[in-house]
């Protein structure tokens, strides 16, 4: 059963859509700065406090996603929706697959924010770029490309990476067990191989 939950309601105390100005873009920017400062929940849910933001996690996937050797792919397209597949967090939050919310409203609620930022936000000022954005995060929803599956897989490898850099400086292979369910969900045979060489390293490092 869906909330009433309402991206207008999230706004950013200091900014209104009454502040949109065709001319200025810089409300949007004033609610995308949210990404910069939201700590990541998951981290967050196991005492990890000091931990990175939702920007940090997109600003690492979009170099990692530089670095694709695959010809197919158009590393330029996954770098786009890197930086953007997490942008509706900034008024939806960063839900986890524990939080008790289901699947279809936090993709609604994902859904009507992204929408509202594009059309009430980023339209007015670009209209090609709100539809580049709009396109771009539903490639990424949907998986509707080889490029968004490559995004999907370093999403979850990203993640493992920092799961892996606390472990070590937790020294604690046990706490953070839960997230390594992801090494599953990886698909295309290049992340998975980086995966891979994850798990040796970690493997190696606690055995040491
Ligand atoms: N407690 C857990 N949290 C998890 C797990 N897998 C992902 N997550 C967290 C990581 C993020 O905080 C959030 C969603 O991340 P997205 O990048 O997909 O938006 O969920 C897990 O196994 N356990
Ligand atoms: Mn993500």
């Amino acid at each position: 059963m869906s909330s009433n939950w309402n991206p207008k309601d999230h706004l950013p105390q200091d900014v209104q859509q009454s502040m949109v100005n065709a001319n200025d873009p810089l409300a949007f920017y004033q609610i995308i700065s949210r990404l910069k400062i939201q700590k990541r929940t998951g981290w967050l849910d196991h005492d990890i406090n000091d931990c990175e933001s939702i920007a940090d996690h997109m600003y690492r996937m979009s170099i990692m996603s530089m670095l694709i050797k695959d010809p197919q792919v158009n590393k330029d397209k996954c770098v786009r929706i890197a930086l953007v597949h997490d942008m509706a967090e900034s008024l939806v939050g960063d839900i986890t697959p524990f939080d008790p919310v289901t699947k279809e409203e936090k993709h609604r609620r994902e859904w009507d924010t992204i929408q509202f930022l594009c059309n009430e936000f980023i339209q007015h000022y670009n209209k090609d770029a709100a539809k580049e954005i709009m396109d771009d995060w539903s490639a990424y929803e949907h998986v509707g490309s080889l490029e968004a599956r490559y995004v999907k897989d370093i999403d979850k490898y990203e993640m493992l990476v920092q799961c892996f850099e606390y472990e070590k400086r937790l020294n604690d292979s046990t706490k953070l067990k839960q997230f390594w369910s992801a090494v599953n969900s990886v698909k295309t045979q290049e992340i998975q191989s980086w995966v891979q060489k994850l798990l040796k390293a970690r493997e190696e490092f606690f055995q040491a």
